[in-house]
């Protein structure tokens, strides 16, 4: 049994708002020419979820926000309303793309259906962003006015424009911009990568509401709306493709359906291009952000999703309609009536960084096994396997986008399953090729065979990627140090158009610096851990970084083992470049000292590449002073006492070998990377202070 979990609006195990809680316009007022589906796009925190609470309250989608009474002078917002994960809102990012359906009145006084979808900016999430677009006919791309057009921004406008979409640009933060001619700047950069005018581009604060209005206006005048149909007489059997899907514990499986073509209504049968399974259209509705039941709308000819909307589809029978399978993303429904060819789909990006994940109670594998089942319906990026650990029990190894999104999903099975995880090393996978000439992908450490095994591997190589990093001139000595110190390999320099020289030439004095792009080939290894922080460290949060994927090199990675007492704890081995392996195993056993309790006998903790010792650490035993009740000078005695203790802890530690116990919280806090002291080492300290 799940335990239940805070759900986010749209994930409420309440039933849908009903027609009587919400009033809903007609939806058969809205033909495809009524309708426009966009998605904003921006790099991170340039402020696109702001933006959407706006738009969603500008159009009375919400309500605005009660005036605090303790300071009624201050203008309440909501915030981030579509943020509704715990973990989003902890962190202030967006993780999950979210959807929702608003009303407009255009000043040409008609009236537009709006599907808004709000997508997350951090690299790691950019799988969300993809299934986004294609449920879109256009963005709103935003750029902040403080920082410039950035890393990301050039992905996802890259992504848009494959996708042939049309971009909306719109400067953000406008509220914070003075007379120093930087906002001029920073849009005139935004017009040149766009290669429209100045004047095209939007400034609005999306903070104050500034010019949000303009932003749904061109919404409504520059997106287009839904493809037509191919010939008016022609009907159109239904046509939909899912977008987005999640859990509900009492309906199942609910999936959001972007309708290409036709339509679809309660009672219909509905097939699975992907599993060619039928079901029946239990309920339906438009998510507003709440989900709005239209099953039963007072108009007959609105209880429908048509052509061009997007909306939620609850399903009954069929025989899988309570687990994943029931709802791949990317599948395409039609009637079982009517079958049609599969729409254009999108595959989730590939998993790059790997890790273990055990629970913490060890009797919890079955609870973690369902939350994981659950979590990864509505994030299919996500891979997942069973393993199991000598140490640790039985877990899965989970495949993850990046290293934040590994965190994220750690923290979600926690803050909405209630499940605490020990998360092993991440690694990224690694080509291997063997004396046979075989070759063989890993993404477990414990697969990589030890150096003199039985297996002689003649190759190694990793993944590399080619990082774009933005940032003001006087940043690229510190970040070409960094990148070197990362195995990194410079590719291209140059400067971003726009900025300080365009603004001088208009007579504009500009306080934007000139800013670079470079351009680097990175293992991605190296970036999974701490390089991002660095960055920001080094270039005081002005660099921006995004990557994308690039061949397999040749390394000299090697396996790195952590023996305790001899004997190899495979949960913490790893694999590493030979260059960095020495520090890491100094810095590895130094903290695994912290962490294992004193026991009776010596425990050596060692860092080894094959029959390499790299570093070694001492954890002394306990000793009880044996020689406490002699009197006087008995000096055989006392030797006596110390040899049989001696010979007794020689005994402990010949049968301790083999079978070490090392705390389930030891490894959770080493590999948490917590500061934990061992038990009893603090009050060790303070006694001999005292002393
Ligand atoms: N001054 C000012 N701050 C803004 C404006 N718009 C957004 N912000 C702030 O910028 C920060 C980031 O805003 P978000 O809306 O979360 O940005 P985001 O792009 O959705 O962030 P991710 O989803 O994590 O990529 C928040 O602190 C906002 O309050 C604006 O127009 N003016």
């Amino acid at each position: 049994m799940l335990p239940l979990r805070p759900s986010p609006p749209h994930l409420s195990i309440s039933p849908p708002v009903s027609k009587a809680q919400q009033r809903l316009p007609t939806l058969a007022d809205f033909p495809p020419d009524k309708i426009r589906n966009f998605a904003c796009i921006a790099h991170v925190d340039h402020g696109k979820s702001t933006l959407c609470d706006r738009m969603l309250e500008m159009t009375g989608t919400i309500p605005p926000a009660a005036v605090s009474r303790d300071q009624p002078e201050q203008e309440a917002k909501n915030e981030q309303v579509l943020d509704t994960l715990k973990v989003e809102r902890e962190r202030g990012i967006t993780v999950r793309a979210q959807s929702a359906t608003m009303f407009h009145r255009h000043s040409d006084g008609a009236e537009y259906m709006l599907n808004l979808i709000d997508t997350p900016g951090h690299v790691d999430f950019a799988s969300e962003v993809l299934r986004s677009l294609l449920a879109s006919q256009g963005v709103i791309l935003l750029v902040d006015a403080a920082q410039g057009v950035q890393a990301q921004t050039l992905t996802v406008l890259d992504e848009a424009l494959k996708r042939n979409l049309t971009v909306v640009g719109a400067v953000n933060k406008w509220d914070l911009v003075k007379d120093d001619g930087r906002g001029e700047a920073v849009l005139s950069e935004l017009s040149d990568l766009l290669g429209c005018a100045p004047s095209d581009i939007l400034r609005i604060s999306a903070k104050t509401g500034w010019g949000v209005d303009s932003v749904l206006d061109a919404v409504v005048e520059r997106i287009p709306p839904p493809p037509p149909r191919a010939s008016e007489d022609v009907k159109e059997p239904f046509r939909g493709l899912v977008f987005d899907s999640w859990y509900d514990s009492f309906r199942g499986v609910v999936s959001l359906v972007s309708v290409f073509e036709g339509e679809v209504k309660k009672g219909d049968s509905i097939t699975s291009t992907i599993t060619g399974n039928d079901y029946t259209v239990l309920d339906l509705g438009i998510l507003s952000p709440r989900e709005i039941s239209i099953a039963e709308h007072p108009d007959a000819h609105s209880r429908s999703l048509r052509k061009g909307m997007a909306g939620w589809v609850v399903r009954r029978s069929g025989p899988d309609v309570r687990s994943n399978r029931a709802a791949f993303l990317g599948d395409t429904f039609h009637l079982t009536s009517a079958p049609t060819p599969p729409l254009e789909s999108f595959k989730p990006l590939k998993s790059m960084v790997f890790a273990g994940i055990y629970p913490l109670d060890p009797g919890g594998f079955t609870k973690l096994e369902e939350a994981i089942r659950r979590l990864t319906l509505t994030d299919r990026s996500v891979t997942s396997n069973r393993e199991s650990s000598t140490f640790l029990g039985q877990g899965f190894r989970l495949g993850f986008n990046g290293s934040l999104h590994m965190d994220v999903f750690r923290q979600r099975l926690e803050d909405e399953f209630g499940e605490e995880v020990i998360v092993t090393r991440p690694l990224v996978p690694v080509k291997l090729t063997f004396k046979d000439d075989t070759e063989r992908t890993i993404d477990n450490p414990a697969d990589f065979p030890d150096p003199g095994g039985l297996l002689k591997v003649v190759r190694v190589q990793e993944p590399m990627i080619r990082a774009t990093i933005v940032a003001p001139d006087e940043y690229t000595g510190a970040i070409i140090n960094l990148c070197t110190s990362h195995r990194g390999v410079p590719l291209s320099h140059t400067y971003l158009s726009g900025s300080a020289a365009t603004s001088t030439a208009t007579g504009t004095s500009t306080a934007l610096k000139p800013r670079v792009t470079m351009l680097y080939s990175l293992p991605l290894s190296s970036i999974i851990t701490s390089f991002h922080s660095s960055l920001k460290s080094i270039s005081s949060g002005f660099a921006s970084f995004d990557y994308e994927e690039a061949p397999y090199e040749d390394s000299d990675l090697c396996r790195m083992n952590i023996l305790v007492n001899g004997q190899k704890v495979d949960a913490l081995c790893t694999v590493a470049h030979r260059s960095e392996v020495q520090k890491e195993g100094r810095e590895w056993a130094k903290r695994l000292r912290e962490v294992i309790p004193r026991q009776q006998h010596e425990v050596v903790i060692q860092a080894a590449v094959g029959s390499t010792i790299l570093a070694r650490e001492r954890i002394a035993p306990f000793r009880k002073d044996v020689t406490a009740g002699l009197y006087g000078g008995h000096y055989e005695r006392k030797m006596k006492h110390l040899a049989k203790q001696k010979a007794g802890k020689a005994r402990l530690k010949e049968r301790s070998i083999g079978r070490i116990t090392i705390p389930t919280e030891a490894f959770h806090a080493v590999l948490g990377g917590q500061e934990v002291k061992r038990k009893g080492q603090a009050a060790d300290k303070d006694k001999r202070k005292k002393h």
